[in-house]
């Protein structure tokens, strides 16, 4: 049996790519990098060890990157640079210029992890894993932004033709300008087969309604959470149905999901997350979830 493969959101999290935060998050130029006032260096690696300890509790194995101090101080997002299907990896190539390293991090670890690379996305075309999500395993939706562009997802579109998965692609609003990360994940977190929180004001309104119509059931967070945290209180990780690791301080978020039937397990973020603009889902890559 494959240790690896994935066209879900929220099933089992069996295993899982993550790179520790050192050097080069301690020597990151904060407005260079566009980090908020609540940055620590410190104090966001402190916190991502509490992080880590939640994901190992929750039974994942973690397949480890080190920063050996590249400079790459978002490498720990390590959602965003590569994508995983049943098939292998798709590695991606990143929006964020500052980021254009990072998918050579992930397939040089999937290598050594024997894991098959499908494919990859080239310039012109950009695509982050944080605008991608599984709508089930036929069908994936990719938001089109700031981060990633129609050249791109068509080179994932074609990357899964064989795999029989349909892209749909869904458009994203400026949010908060070009320099700010708002994915696709950043309206919408997947937290069981059936069920997801959404931001709905900036949800792409055919995306929201397609949900909705599946049967999804969509479970609205507190706008002042959502403007409180930067977006930070969706972004949800579900370790198995039901189960998810959230940033603390957001208990209306939290009362949403447990009135929904979640288990909700949270750390503290404010150095970590909320500053550096990505949270729980965008630290972690799954590699393999339960199907
Ligand atoms: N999937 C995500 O939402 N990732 C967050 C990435 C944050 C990082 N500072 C970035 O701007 O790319």
């Amino acid at each position: 049996m494959s240790n690896f493969g994935s066209q879900a959101m929220a099933t089992t999290l069996k295993r899982v790519l993550m790179r520790r935060p050192g050097p080069s998050l301690l020597s990151a130029n904060a407005a260079e990098w566009h980090y908020g006032p609540t940055f620590n260096g410190e104090k966001a690696i402190r916190q991502y060890a509490e992080f880590t300890r939640l994901v190992e509790k929750s039974g994942a194995e973690i397949l480890w990157m080190e920063d050996a101090g590249d400079g790459m101080a978002d490498a720990m997002f390590t959602h965003d640079p590569s994508l995983m299907t049943d098939k292998g990896a798709i590695i991606l190539n990143m929006g964020k210029a500052l980021r254009k390293g990072e998918p050579s991090l992930h397939e040089a670890a999937y290598r050594a992890a024997g894991i098959p690379i499908l494919g990859r996305v080239e310039a012109p075309g950009t695509v982050e894993g944080g605008d991608c999500i599984w709508v089930n395993d036929r069908i994936l939706a990719i938001g089109r932004g700031v981060r990633s562009n129609q050249h791109g997802i068509d080179q994932v579109q074609e990357i899964l033709k064989p795999l029989g998965v349909t892209v749909l692609t869904f458009d994203l609003p400026l949010w908060a300008g070009e320099a700010a990360c708002l994915h696709l994940m950043s309206v919408m977190s997947p937290l069981a087969e059936d069920l997801a929180l959404v931001h709905a004001p900036l949800m792409p309104a055919a995306f929201y309604l397609m949900l909705r119509d599946m049967g999804i059931t969509l479970l609205h967070a507190p706008e002042e959470e959502f403007a409180a945290s930067f977006g930070l209180n969706l972004n949800v990780l579900p370790v198995s149905p039901r189960n998810v690791i959230a940033v603390a301080g957001f208990p209306g978020t939290r009362a949403v999901m447990e009135q929904a039937g979640c288990t909700v397990e949270t750390f503290e973020a404010d150095a970590l997350c909320i500053a550096c603009e990505g949270g729980p889902t965008c630290l972690t890559r799954p590699v393999w979830r339960a199907a």
